[in-house]
């Protein structure tokens, strides 16, 4: 494949970036902090001074970017991606935003001849170095198959979901049932504490049974230990649920469970733990 560039070097950027050099690939990377580039220019990576000299380089250019207004911004604003995106070129956004983000960023690249992919993934930094992801694409299809090379690196498996907004909705479901899950996962602990039995029994019972999952067999033993290790960050997972109860309103879908989830991360988030992983919103139950 043609040198790849990648704008956002976060946790997952890192991973994935640092994935593709490793394999072989051409990187070029941009991250808005841009002294976070050099460890990359260790692994072989190259580095653009903005997102629109990145694009002017590469023929495909990979996104992981926070939210909806940093994936925005990328695209739109001052030397941004579409200053330089035209005809031959594709723009892959991996981050989780909502579907009219992805649709405005879709609209403004192909509005200029580029190509787009909507592409964000479940699996958090651990997968993300390993390579294997679970990649939720949507949009241009034959975009998703030029870059199928790259994703077969990044992840275990790839979906092509069809129409712009499926990738980011079937993403927002997802991050949706994690979020509520990892409420109940807490509760749980706390409620096997404090009623006199030991937690780690509760992970052991867990693991054997139908509600295993590897998420509580990893995340458990440190939340146990009130360590939180940030892989994926809380603030994200917040987001995450917000834009998953948005597309609730806007589909009359009623979500009791994620509204109340969606708080506990907000009183997190209240307490200093944004930055924190998401598994941190075991601490609002001893606050
Ligand atoms: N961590 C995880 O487990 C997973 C995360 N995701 C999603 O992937 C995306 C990235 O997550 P993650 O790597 O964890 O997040 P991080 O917070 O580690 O990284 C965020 C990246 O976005 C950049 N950024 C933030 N705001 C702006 C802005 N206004 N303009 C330009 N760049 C900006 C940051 O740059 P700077 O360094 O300058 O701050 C950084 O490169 C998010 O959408 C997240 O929801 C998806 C699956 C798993
Ligand atoms: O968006 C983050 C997802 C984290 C995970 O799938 O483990």
């Amino acid at each position: 494949m043609e040198e790849i560039g990648f704008l956002g070097i976060g946790i997952m950027g890192k991973a994935m970036a640092v994935n593709l050099l490793r394999h072989g690939f051409k990187v070029t990377v941009w991250n808005r902090t841009l002294s976070r580039c050099d460890e990359l220019v260790q692994h072989g990576a190259s580095v653009g001074e903005t997102p629109a000299a990145v694009i002017k380089k590469c023929k495909y250019t990979i996104a992981m970017l926070s939210d909806p207004a940093a994936a925005l911004s990328v695209v739109f604003d001052k030397h941004g991606a579409l200053e330089q995106i035209c005809a031959g070129k594709g723009y892959i956004d991996m981050s989780t935003v909502d579907a009219d983000t992805s649709s405005q960023i879709s609209q403004a690249i192909t509005s200029k001849g580029g190509s787009f992919l909507e592409a964000p993934v479940s699996g958090s930094k651990k997968p993300a170095e390993d390579g294997q992801l679970v990649i939720l694409a949507a949009g241009d299809k034959d975009l998703f198959v030029q870059v199928v090379p790259a994703f077969d690196v990044l992840g275990k498996k790839s979906f092509f979901l069809g129409q712009i907004g499926n990738g980011a909705k079937m993403k927002l479901v997802v991050n949706m049932i994690m979020g509520s899950m990892m409420n109940a996962f807490s509760e749980g602990i706390v409620l096997a504490d404090k009623s006199g039995l030991d937690p780690h029994t509760l992970l052991d019972v867990l693991d054997l049974g139908a509600i295993a999952n590897p998420m509580f067999k990893m995340k458990g033993p440190a939340m146990i230990k009130n360590s939180y290790p940030p892989a994926f960050p809380l603030k994200h997972q917040q987001k995450d649920m917000r834009l998953a109860l948005a597309l609730g309103d806007e589909n009359a879908v009623p979500m009791p469970v994620a509204a109340a989830a969606n708080e506990a991360f907000k009183k997190a988030r209240s307490l200093g733990l944004g930055d924190h992983d998401f598994s941190a919103v075991f601490e609002t139950l001893s606050k």
